[in-house]
C-alpha cells in the first residue's frame, strides 16, 4: 500500500489560454495520509474546488501528478479513471443530488446497481444504520430533513468502501445543528474506520472538525494548521482574507 492516500506532486491547472487564462492551481505539492481528515480552506476563487477535482480524478491537472491509493490518474485513460472513481473514491457535495423517486435505500444501492451489482439487502442496511438512518429505509427523500438526506448521501458514498471521501462544502446547506451531526459523523468514520477524507469548507466550524487544515491562496497553498480550534482556524481565514489582491 502506498504511504499516502493522496499524492499530488507540482498540481498546476490553468483554464483558458492567452489574455484570459487563469491559473487555479498553482504548483501544489500535498499528501493526504491514510485514516486522516484534512480540511481545504481558502478566500472565494483560491483554487479549493479545483484542487478537490484534481486530487479526485474528477479533474486532469495542466501539468504534475497525482497518485490515489498509489496508482497514477495522469496516465489514465477515461474510462480507466471513471473505474478507479467508481471503486476508490466516494463524493458528497452541497447539493445531496439524491434521486426523489428512489427511497434511501434505493438511492444508498445505486452507485451498486450502475457497477452492474445487485446491492446486497444486509450492505445497504448497514451503511444507512452507519449514518444513524436505520429506519428510514423506506423514505424518499422528501420525506427526509436536510441533515438525513445528507447522511443518506454520505452512506451512498461509502457503499462502495472508498478509499478516499472527498466532500465540497458538505454542510453547506445545512443549519449548524445538523451541520454537527454530520461533521461528527465524518470525524468518527476517520477515526474509527480509518476513511481518508477530504473536505472543501469556508466554515472555520467545520474545518475544527477536520485534524488538519491546509489552506490556499491564489491557487498557491499557504500554510496549515494541525489540531487547530475554529478560533484559530477563524482568525487564520481573517489574515488571509485581508492579504492585497
Ligand atoms: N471551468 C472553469 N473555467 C474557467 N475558470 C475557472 C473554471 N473553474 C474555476 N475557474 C477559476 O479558477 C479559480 C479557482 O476556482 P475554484 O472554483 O477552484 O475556487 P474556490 O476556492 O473553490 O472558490 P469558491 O470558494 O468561490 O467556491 C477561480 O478564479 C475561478 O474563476
Amino acid at each position: 500500500m502506498a504511504d499516502e492516500a493522496v499524492r499530488m506532486r507540482h498540481v498546476t491547472r490553468r483554464y483558458g489560454t492567452g489574455t484570459a487564462a487563469v491559473t487555479a492551481l498553482d504548483d501544489v505539492t500535498l499528501d493526504f495520509g491514510h485514516g486522516t481528515f484534512t480540511a481545504v480552506m481558502g478566500p472565494s476563487g483560491s483554487g479549493k474546488s479545483t484542487l478537490l477535482q484534481c486530487a479526485s480524478g474528477l479533474d486532469r491537472p495542466t501539468s504534475g501528478s497525482v497518485a490515489v491509493g498509489g496508482t497514477e490518474l495522469t496516465g489514465l485513460d477515461e474510462t480507466r479513471l471513471t473505474l478507479l472513481r467508481r471503486d476508490r473514491i466516494g463524493f458528497v457535495f452541497q447539493a445531496f443530488n439524491l434521486l426523489p423517486s428512489l427511497t434511501a435505500e434505493q438511492n444508498v444501492g445505486l452507485p451498486l446497481r450502475l457497477a452492474g451489482h445487485r446491492p446486497p439487502p444486509a450492505r445497504v442496511a448497514e451503511a444507512l444504520r452507519q449514518v444513524g438512518l436505520g429506519s428510514r429505509a423506506r423514505h424518499r427523500p422528501a420525506e427526509l430533513s436536510g441533515g438525513q438526506q445528507q447522511r443518506v448521501a454520505l452512506a451512498r458514498a461509502l457503499i462502495t468502501r472508498p478509499q478516499v471521501l472527498f466532500g465540497d462544502e458538505p454542510t453547506g446547506a445545512l443549519d449548524s445543528v445538523t451541520s454537527r451531526e454530520v461533521l461528527t459523523l465524518l470525524r468518527d468514520m476517520v477515526h474509527q474506520e480509518g476513511r481518508t477524507t477530504v473536505m472543501v469548507t469556508h466554515d472555520p466550524v467545520a474545518a475544527g472538525y477536520a485534524d488538519r487544515v491546509v489552506f490556499l491562496v491564489d491557487g498557491r497553498l499557504d500554510g496549515e494548521l494541525v489540531g487547530a480550534s475554529s478560533p484559530q482556524i477563524a482568525a487564520h481565514m481573517a489574515k488571509l482574507e485581508a492579504l492585497p489582491c
